[in-house]
């Protein structure tokens, strides 16, 4: 960790003092060795230490394009040396992404409001890796990789976001002339929303509703120049702009695009899914889902980016907690650092666990898709479903959980939380766009209820469930008796697992009953409530489940101490999970008022013990002090110095008195009204 070279707070260092487990060592499991901590410091500090970015500049201040000037410029300059890097590390595809993972933090201090280049960087590069044919590749990867060309992803329009296979932006195939036209048929067919896409990138992956041979066969992938290569002059038929000021995100450069007879090359339909014969025959994929591809790889990278926010935010609400001192619990005694009133440790000591047990979930993840994406290259898509409802699901419970932990952090920072410069705010918009992006919650949690159903009827009918789901079998099992609770993890894991199952059961009962006076879309649309409350359930059955086996692993791992630490984080999480999720236990569990009062006072204990760990577990994020960028959160904890040196830097303070004093104040104290 690059620390501050200041003199750490006296509060903060006896702390420090008291930890008693290896921070490095927790640390190098966070980020997957101690090779790879040295390489993301090393990553970090080559990006972080130039001059050129000119970090010294408050970018909150700027205005709207200006803001988004100084990002593309700090981008590039970021871009040139990750080139440059990328070389003298050997120049292979793995060096490149490993130093993009580590970037993404680095990026977040550098455009803290968002990089007009992710979209070229995640969802473009990507979709052309993996929806092309080998001629494709060979055609289009050099020159995205070069950064020849920039692009973006435009799916979403303003009359569909959710309901993609609505899309209104038609291509139609003439094989006389081999060329697709592109059209933006309505004002609502205009994309809207697609990230990089206003003034910054010349290409876009676009989805549209493919017509060839008279017929719609559904929307398909087409990549598309929008700009003039040298003037970056939008072509002739293109409508496109920025979509204007949003809650964050401000430098993103979301955009608007519309298309009038756009002509588009036949080479230029993604064709390793759908295929287009030369004549316009059309012929089918294995699984149409198959161009949701991309999709599903982003939403598996957003739990780490979820368990990182949650991270952050922690690590800045901790340390001001440790060094803030505020209101005797003993009136006789001297005002107790903040972090001694227990409410403040619920607010912040079960954000730590989740933090940790969703990096848990996102290593599992991140192999399951590898695992499935191989057998999907092999032609076996069986799991495909399988991963998409995990996907979804956990994106959903995952930036659900986020924001919310976020905004707790925040207001365990009291009114110091509410600044700027706390850090907390740029932290939060983007876990509340992670809710709305990459598939909107609700829904996501409702792709994910449609394959709980299915296994419960699979279960009811004495069929196979993967291992995920199996303990819908449990519940079928005890045919209507409930779950007797016991206090172990396990015994919480089997009473959210109890809960999921029964809600699982209580909206698929609805549908059956509603099934008899509707169809089943209307009787499903009825159940909806309960269909996504089980799915939230089954996520964190999922995060419980995968938190046991992944920590029961790490501490069979790790130093006697560190295990500790790890055993107490899990028991944190599964304790203040239960507790959350009372109502539904207590609806499938038979669990007693004293079996909840002791649960209360686990949790008690727990916080006891955690309460010496938990700065050398924020420490072990270790997130730079360029990284967390907050008054509150920097390492050395001087938090008073910090807040005054940020208040100066405001544009208001550069003068003594403000124009506004003479040109409307003074006039109107003056007038006597
Ligand atoms: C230069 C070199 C680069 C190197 C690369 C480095 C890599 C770095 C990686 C960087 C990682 C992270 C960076 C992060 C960047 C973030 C920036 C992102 C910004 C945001 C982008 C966006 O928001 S893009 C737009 C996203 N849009 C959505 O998510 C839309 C949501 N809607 C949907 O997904 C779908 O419409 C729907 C799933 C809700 C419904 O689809 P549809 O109507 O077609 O389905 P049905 O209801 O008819 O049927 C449902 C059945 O279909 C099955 N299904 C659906 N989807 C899938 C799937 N994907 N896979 C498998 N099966 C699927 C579903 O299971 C149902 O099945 P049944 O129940 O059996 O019917
Ligand atoms: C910051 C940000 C960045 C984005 N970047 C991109 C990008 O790069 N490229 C891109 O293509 N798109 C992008 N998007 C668009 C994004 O993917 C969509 O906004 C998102 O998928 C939600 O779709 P929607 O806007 O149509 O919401 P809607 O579907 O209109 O949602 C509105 C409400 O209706 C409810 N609803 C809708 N359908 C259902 C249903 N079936 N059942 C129950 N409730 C339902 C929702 O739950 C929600 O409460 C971005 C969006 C944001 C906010």
């Amino acid at each position: 960790m690059s620390k501050n070279l200041s003199i750490v707070n006296k509060d903060l260092k006896e702390e420090r003092d008291k930890i008693n487990f290896n921070v490095e060592e927790f640390t190098n499991w966070f980020y997957g060795g101690a090779e790879k901590v040295k390489e993301k410091k090393y990553i970090e500090n080559y990006f972080l230490s130039d001059k050129d970015l000119n970090l010294e500049l408050d970018t909150s201040y700027l205005s709207y394009k200006d803001k988004y000037e100084e990002a593309v410029r700090r981008s590039i300059v970021v871009y040139k040396k990750l080139y440059k890097l990328h070389n003298e590390m050997g120049g292979t595809h793995e060096d490149f992404v490993k130093i993009m993972e580590n970037l993404r933090f680095t990026m977040g201090a550098i455009n803290p409001e968002g990089n007009p280049f992710v979209l070229h960087f995640s969802m473009f590069a990507l979709t052309i890796m993996n929806m092309t044919n080998d001629e494709q590749k060979a055609e289009w990867l050099p020159r995205i990789f070069n950064c020849n060309i920039l692009g973006t992803y435009a799916q979403t329009e303003l009359g569909h976001g959710t309901y993609i296979q609505r899309l209104e932006t038609t291509a139609t195939y003439d094989p006389k002339t081999k060329e697709f036209t592109l059209n933006s048929p309505t004002l609502t067919s205009y994309k809207w929303w697609p990230g990089n896409l206003g003034h910054t990138v010349d290409h876009a992956i676009v989805m549209a509703q493919l017509y060839s041979q008279g017929k719609c066969h559904g929307i398909q992938p087409f990549i598309v120049q929008l700009r003039d290569s040298e003037t970056h002059k939008p072509l002739p038929g293109i409508d496109i702009g920025d979509i204007g000021n949003k809650v964050g995100f401000q430098t993103v450069n979301n955009g608007f695009l519309g298309f009038k007879n756009v002509k588009v090359p036949y080479k230029n339909m993604l064709m390793k899914n759908s295929k287009l014969l030369e004549d316009g025959t059309f012929i089918k994929p294995k699984n149409a889902k198959l161009n949701y591809g991309t999709m599903v790889i982003i939403r598996v990278h957003m739990i780490i980016d979820a368990a990182c926010r949650i991270a952050k935010a922690t690590t800045i609400a901790l340390r001001y907690s440790l060094v803030r001192r505020q209101s005797p619990i003993n009136p006789n005694e001297i005002e107790p650092k903040i972090i001694e009133h227990i409410t403040q440790q619920n607010k912040i000591f079960p954000g730590i666990a989740k933090a940790v047990v969703f990096k848990c979930m996102a290593d599992y993840l991140t192999k399951l898709h590898l695992s499935i994406t191989q057998e999907g290259n092999t032609g076996n898509l069986a799991r495909m479903p399988e991963l998409h409802a995990l996907s979804c699901c956990l994106k959903a419970v995952c930036t659900n959980e986020d924001a919310k932990t976020v905004e707790v952090c925040r207001l365990s920072c009291g009114g110091h939380g509410f600044l700027r410069s706390a850090g907390l705010d740029d932290v939060y918009r983007n876990s509340t766009a992670a809710q709305t992006y990459e598939g909107e919650n609700t829904v996501m949690l409702l792709q994910a209820a449609r394959f709980l159903i299915k296994s419960f009827n699979e279960a009811r009918n004495g069929g196979s469930l993967t291992e995920g789901v199996k303990y819908l079998f449990d519940f079928i099992g005890r045919n209507g008796k409930r779950e007797i609770f016991d206090n172990s993890i396990n015994g919480i894991l089997r009473a959210i697992q109890a809960a999921a199952a029964g809600r699982t059961y209580i909206a698929w009962k609805h549908i059956e009953d509603d099934k008899r006076h509707n169809s089943i879309e209307v009787a499903t649309n009825l159940a909806g409530v309960h269909l996504t409350k089980a799915a939230e359930l089954h996520g964190y059955v999922c995060l419980l489940q995968v938190g046991i086996e992944e920590i029961e692993k790490i501490i069979r791992n790790v130093s006697p101490a560190l295990g500790l630490v790890f055993k107490n984080i899990l028991e944190l999480f599964a304790v203040d999970l239960i507790l959350n999720k009372i109502g539904d236990v207590i609806q499938h569990v038979d669990i007693s008022n004293e079996d909840i009062e002791k649960l209360e006072k686990q949790m008690e204990t727990l916080f006891k013990f955690f309460r010496t760990s938990a700065i050398g577990v924020v420490d072990g994020f270790d997130f730079s002090d360029p990284i967390i960028d907050s008054t509150l959160g920097s390492y050395d904890g001087n938090v008073y110095e910090n807040l005054i040196n940020a208040a100066r830097k405001s544009p208001l303070n550069q003068e003594d008195v403000n124009r506004t004093f003479h040109l409307y104040i003074k006039p109107f104290m003056k007038s006597n009204l």
